[in-house]
C-alpha cells in the first residue's frame, strides 16, 4: 500500500528531539511518507541552542513548490518558522491551497530558553490553520496576557479562535518541577465549545521535543482521514506513551528526547 504523505515545515535540531527530525520521526512511526521543508538550521543539542542559521525566504518556496509539484501532502504541520519573510511563504503557499490540513505550532521559545520565532510573524498564518498548538507560554506571548490555569487554558483557546484557526489546543506540559496535581491537561476549542483533555502526568526530564511531536502526530492522523478532535486524542495518547517510554533514557546532559518509536515497549499499562 502506498503510504499517505505528511509534511514538515520545521527548523533542523542537530540534536534531532525537536524540529524536523523529530517530526520525521513521527510520521515514520504512524507508518506516513513524511516530507520535509526546512525554514532554519540550528547547532542544538540537549541543553542549549547554540546558533540559528536561516534559511533565504525563496528557498523555503522552492522546496515547498518542488513538493507541491511532485509529492502533494494530504496533511501539513508547521514548527519553528524564525523570519517574518519564511512566514510570508508559508502563508503565501497557504493561500495558494499548497497547505492543507494546516497544522501550526506556533514555535517561540525553545525549552532551553532561545528564541526560535516572533508572534507578529506566526499570525500571518493562523488564518489558514485548520488547528494551533500553543503551550501556555505561546497562547500568554499570543494573547497579551498570562495563561496558567486550565481555567485559563480554557478561556485562551476560546479566545484564539479570533485568530482564525479553526480548532485550538492549548497544551499544559513543561510545568515546573513537580507533577502538577491535574496531570497534563490539554484545552481544546472545537468551533463551539472548549473539551478539557486529561492524562496522566509523566514524571521525568526528558521532554524536548513534545510539542513539535504533538502537532506533527496530529498532522499525521489528519492524512489519515481522521477528524480534528479525534486526532488531537491521538496525539495527546501517543506523546504521553513516547514521554514514558523515554522516562529514564540518559541521552545527553540537558532535557532528552523521546521514545518515538516505542522502542522501550512501555505503554502506560505498568508492564515493560
Ligand atoms: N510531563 C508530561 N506528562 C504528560 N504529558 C505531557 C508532559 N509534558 C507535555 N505533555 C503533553 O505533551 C503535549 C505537548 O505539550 P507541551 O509540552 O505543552 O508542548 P511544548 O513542547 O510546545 O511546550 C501535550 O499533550 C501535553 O499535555
Ligand atoms: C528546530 C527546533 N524547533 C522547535 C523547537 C522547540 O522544541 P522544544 O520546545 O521541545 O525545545 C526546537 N527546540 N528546535
Amino acid at each position: 500500500m502506498t503510504p499517505p504523505i505528511v509534511l514538515t515545515v520545521a527548523g533542523s535540531d542537530s540534536g534531532a528531539g525537536a524540529g524536523v527530525q523529530a517530526d520525521l520521526k513521527v510520521f515514520a512511526a504512524m507508518r506516513l511518507y513524511g516530507t520535509s521543508v526546512i525554514t532554519a538550521i540550528t547547532a542544538q543539542n540537549t541543553r542549549d541552542v547554540r546558533a540559528v542559521f536561516p534559511v533565504p525566504a525563496q528557498t523555503v518556496t522552492d522546496q515547498l513548490t518542488a513538493l507541491a509539484d511532485d509529492l502533494p501532502p494530504l496533511a501539513v504541520k508547521t514548527g519553528m518558522l524564525g523570519s517574518t519573510a519564511v512566514a510570508d511563504a508559508v502563508s503565501g503557499a497557504a493561500r495558494s491551497g499548497m497547505l492543507p490540513n494546516l497544522v501550526v505550532d506556533p514555535v517561540l521559545v525553545s525549552t532551553s530558553g532561545r528564541r526560535l520565532g516572533v508572534v507578529n510573524a506566526i499570525e500571518r498564518l493562523l488564518p489558514y490553520a485548520m488547528v494551533m498548538t500553543p503551550n501556555r507560554a505561546e497562547a500568554s506571548a499570543i494573547l497579551g496576557w498570562v495563561v496558567s490555569t486550565p481555567d485559563d487554558m480554557a478561556k485562551a483557546a476560546r479566545q484564539l479562535a479570533a485568530t482564525g484557526s479553526r480548532y485550538v489546543v492549548v497544551t499544559g506540559g513543561d510545568a515546573d518541577a513537580e507533577s502538577p496535581a491535574e496531570g497534563a491537561v490539554d484545552a481544546l476549542w472545537t468551533g463551539a465549545t472548549v473539551r478539557l483533555l486529561r492524562g496522566p502526568w509523566v514524571e521525568t526530564r526528558n521532554t524536548h521535543g513534545t510539542g513539535c511531536s504533538f502537532s506533527a502526530a496530529i498532522a499525521g492522523r489528519l492524512a489519515l482521514g481522521d477528524a480534528v478532535p479525534e486526532a488531537v486524542v491521538f496525539a495527546k495518547r501517543y506523546v504521553a506513551r513516547a514521554l514514558l517510554g523515554a522516562q529514564r533514557w540518559e541521552l545527553g546532559g540537558g532535557h532528552g528526547p523521546l521514545d518515538h518509536h516505542g522502542w522501550s515497549g512501555r505503554d502506560g499499562s505498568g508492564s515493560e
